[in-house]
């Protein structure tokens, strides 16, 4: 399968915070969510994929090329999302558009003012009193007006009142009807991933713990609550965390089948959402007691 991102071998440091040696693949045609605490690197890694940062080593391939051979190209292809004052400044909407129209040959006018209709976008406006969902809608216009083939979103949802949000999650599934589209999203809102994405990627303190189809996920992954007693060296390797308390324990397992065989009816196992596979596999491995 041809992936529309590839990161191979990618060491970034910044001071106490490092990216070692991580290698990710993203499908083409399927929408990926990024997820991951406050600092574990999902907005580095996103600015290296668009070149905005460049890695200290390794490389980074968008659609199979990299930046210094093909940068026209690829970013051509790519619209792009961030959840930042990066655009705006003394200038209209009107304005912005007439400079970013210029820089993509498949600039579409009339989608784009589609979108300002759709999203109620003032296109005289300063942009610098735009409120922070103005801002945003004005970046997914843009983004979405190119007939771009990848778009890239850092957080697009997190300034959003929850109808727009519902809006977005439709308008991208809309996108994705077009089979050769890929969308990749970082968010901190987990429900918005369970009706559009395809495949989860997580980043813990700079290191991919799992990039996974979602549907998997929702099939191995559980938490486990039982007594005290059912631990021991053998059915503690099932576990990728374990938290315990005066009163048992509680644990995440990606190998929901294997931990019902073995305790059955004697530990309550239930499927783990996003947030706690998140919260559970921070701090890592085996013994993160509680109380
Ligand atoms: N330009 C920089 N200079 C120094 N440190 C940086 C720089 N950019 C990011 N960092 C550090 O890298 C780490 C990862 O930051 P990053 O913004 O990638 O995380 P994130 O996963 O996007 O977090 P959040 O969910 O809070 O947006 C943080 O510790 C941050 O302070």
């Amino acid at each position: 399968m041809e992936h529309a991102i590839e990161l191979q071998n990618v060491h970034k440091s910044f001071g106490g915070f490092g990216i070692k040696d991580l290698s990710l693949q993203i499908k083409k045609g399927f929408v990926t969510g990024f997820i991951g605490a406050n600092g574990a690197g999902k907005s580095t890694i996103i600015k290296m994929i668009l070149n905005l940062l460049q890695p200290d080593a390794g490389e980074v391939r968008v659609f199979g090329m990299n930046y210094k051979e093909s940068e026209k190209m690829i970013k051509e292809r790519i619209g792009f999302v961030f959840n930042d004052d990066m655009l705006y400044g003394e200038l209209t909407l009107l304005e912005m558009k007439k400079l970013i129209a210029a820089c993509y040959r498949k600039w579409d006018d009339t989608l784009f003012h589609h979108y300002c209709d759709r999203f109620e976008l003032p296109l005289r406006q300063n942009m610098k009193s735009f409120s922070d969902g103005m801002k945003m809608k004005a970046a997914l216009a843009f983004a979405l007006s190119h007939h771009a083939d990848l778009l890239i979103m850092d957080e697009p949802t997190s300034s959003l009142d929850p109808i727009f949000r519902r809006e977005l999650m439709e308008l991208l599934r809309g996108v994705m009807l077009d089979e050769e589209k890929t969308i990749f999203l970082s968010t901190h809102i987990m429900s918005d991933l369970s009706s559009l994405a395809d495949y989860i990627t997580l980043i813990q303190e700079g290191e991919i713990v799992f990039s996974k189809a979602l549907n998997e996920i929702e099939e191995e992954y559980a938490i486990v609550r039982g007594g005290a007693e059912l631990l021991d060296k053998d059915t503690e390797q099932y576990f990728l965390s374990i938290r315990r308390s005066d009163n048992g324990f509680e644990a995440l397992t990606a190998d929901y089948q294997t931990v019902e065989k073995l305790f059955g009816s004697e530990a309550i196992i239930e499927r783990a959402s996003l947030e706690e596979i998140m919260y559970y596999s921070r701090g890592g491995k085996v013994d993160a007691a509680f109380n």
